[in-house]
């Protein structure tokens, strides 16, 4: 495969950009070789400055849930632009989407569009403080909810692979007010409330953590964590930027019947075009300025043309319901597969797999939290992330994070993925034995 050009392009931006990409985890640091750079995508396809052809199976994390290019969303882009990408001013379509929103997340009756999933999460730990009138945070070791410094600690994604999920640069004084727990340990967070009494403001969970690689919630866990913060005061958050309108159209708090305070979201809400939200309870969400106190603001929030994008998307992924079975039937069909061909190896790593997020973790333990995610083979993920790369196929390049299917994926790209997984694994057990 040839890769001259992205080569000389990653030894360009290197010059110019911190480490040669835009965001940490792009660098390819965690599984080796350097980065390719990407020159145009399609359906379910990407093809690099060089003209390879790869099967996305991460697609821009997340956001492209019915493929590349897709069509509705494209024409209304440019719709859009051709009336001025920007105005600085309300808009038709921010209360188009704000109803939405507020139509098909359940627990969402208000919402404030931002321009990323950070900003979301950063603006609602804010406005669960200024509610509540307290200082600390839950958060749970491995979820990721953005750069945000409160986030930043025990955090998972890119932070787990470059080795700092404590983020110097972050202070002590925001760094003692994130207390942090095991995922999927409700005895954990009943302890830091016991230790903190009425001290916690919010509790923010990824409803399904997507960010130390697939790893879903156990029975009882979010309903636990409803539970406990009905009874101590505390609002709680469900980051859904990963999993809202991916997992179900109202997102993870559909799917489990859990419903949070506060919810934030991102990716899927724009299309691929830079956007988040946060919303939730009118009662909470009345406090954000101008109706309330709780200041959050933003030059090109609500920005039509990713308002317009995330509109086509949405409305799609509303009105059409065979999407999610679609969705649904290709990650059972990767999932079958692909364990099939572990097994039939005598191999015991592990899958986890919820609709269409999955992935294969390289540790014979189940994998329920960062721990257990860490007992991982991250050179072995590394090898099997090179093997997959050259046979067409492009994951993320870390063992912590999760696969996002789009539904653009054929039955034969899932079987090239299958396929190519089984010669991966021949070709890395191999170099082991
Ligand atoms: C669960 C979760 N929350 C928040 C974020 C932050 O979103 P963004 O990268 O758009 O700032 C991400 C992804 O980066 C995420 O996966
Ligand atoms: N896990 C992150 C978001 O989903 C990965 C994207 C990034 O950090 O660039």
């Amino acid at each position: 495969m040839n890769t001259d050009k992205s080569v000389i392009l990653f030894e360009r931006a290197k010059k110019v950009i911190p480490g040669g990409v835009n965001s940490p985890v792009r660098a390819f640091q965690a599984v080796g070789g350097q980065p390719l750079f990407i020159k145009k995508a399609e359906g379910a396809y990407l093809y690099d400055e060089d003209g390879n052809r790869y099967i996305d199976c991460i697609n821009s994390w997340g956001p492209m849930i019915l493929g590349h290019a897709y069509a509705p969303v494209l024409e209304a882009i440019q719709r859009a632009a051709a009336d001025s990408p920007s105005f600085g001013a309300p808009t038709r379509l921010e209360v188009e989407m704000a109803e939405l929103i507020v139509s098909m997340v359940p627990s969402v009756e208000m919402v404030r569009m931002v321009n990323s999933g950070t900003e979301a999460t950063m603006s609602a730990i804010r406005l669960a403080r200024g509610y509540t009138g307290r200082h600390k945070i839950i958060k749970f070791e491995g979820c990721y909810h953005g750069h945000g410094d409160s986030f930043l600690i025990a955090a998972g994604s890119g932070a787990a692979t470059t080795g700092a999920p404590n983020s110097p640069g972050v202070t002590p004084g925001t760094a003692q007010d994130t207390l942090i727990a095991p995922y999927n340990d409700l005895q954990a967070v009943e302890a830091l409330i016991a230790q903190y009494p009425e001290q916690i403001a919010a509790i923010i969970v990824e409803p399904v953590a997507g960010n130390m690689g697939c790893v879903l919630p156990k029975p009882g866990y979010l309903q636990g964590l409803r539970d406990l913060c009905d009874k101590h005061g505390i609002v709680l958050i469900f980051d859904e930027v990963m999993t809202g309108f991916r997992l179900a159209p109202g997102g993870a708090q559909e799917r489990f019947g859990v419903f949070p305070d506060l919810t934030t979201l991102g990716k899927i809400i724009g299309g691929g075009m830079p956007v988040g939200a946060y919303g939730g309870k009118r009662e909470i969400m009345e406090k954000v300025s101008p109706s309330g106190k709780v200041y959050q603001a933003g030059t090109l929030s609500g920005n039509p043309v990713a308002m317009a994008a995330g509109l086509a998307i949405l409305r799609e992924l509303r009105e059409n319901s065979a999407i999610y079975a679609r969705l649904e039937s290709i990650g059972d069909k990767l999932y079958k597969g692909m364990k099939g061909e572990l097994e039939k190896r005598g191999l015991h790593y592990t899958m986890n797999k919820i609709g269409s997020m999955l992935n294969v973790f390289f540790t014979e333990q189940t994998v329920y939290d960062f721990t257990t995610a860490k007992s991982c083979d991250l050179q072995l993920f590394a090898k099997y992330f090179q093997a997959m790369l050259r046979r067409g196929v492009y994951l993320a390049p870390s063992q912590f994070e999760s696969w996002f299917c789009s539904a653009a994926l054929s039955e034969e790209d899932i079987q090239h993925i299958i396929q190519a997984h089984a010669d991966a694994l021949d070709e890395i057990i191999n170099q082991k034995a």
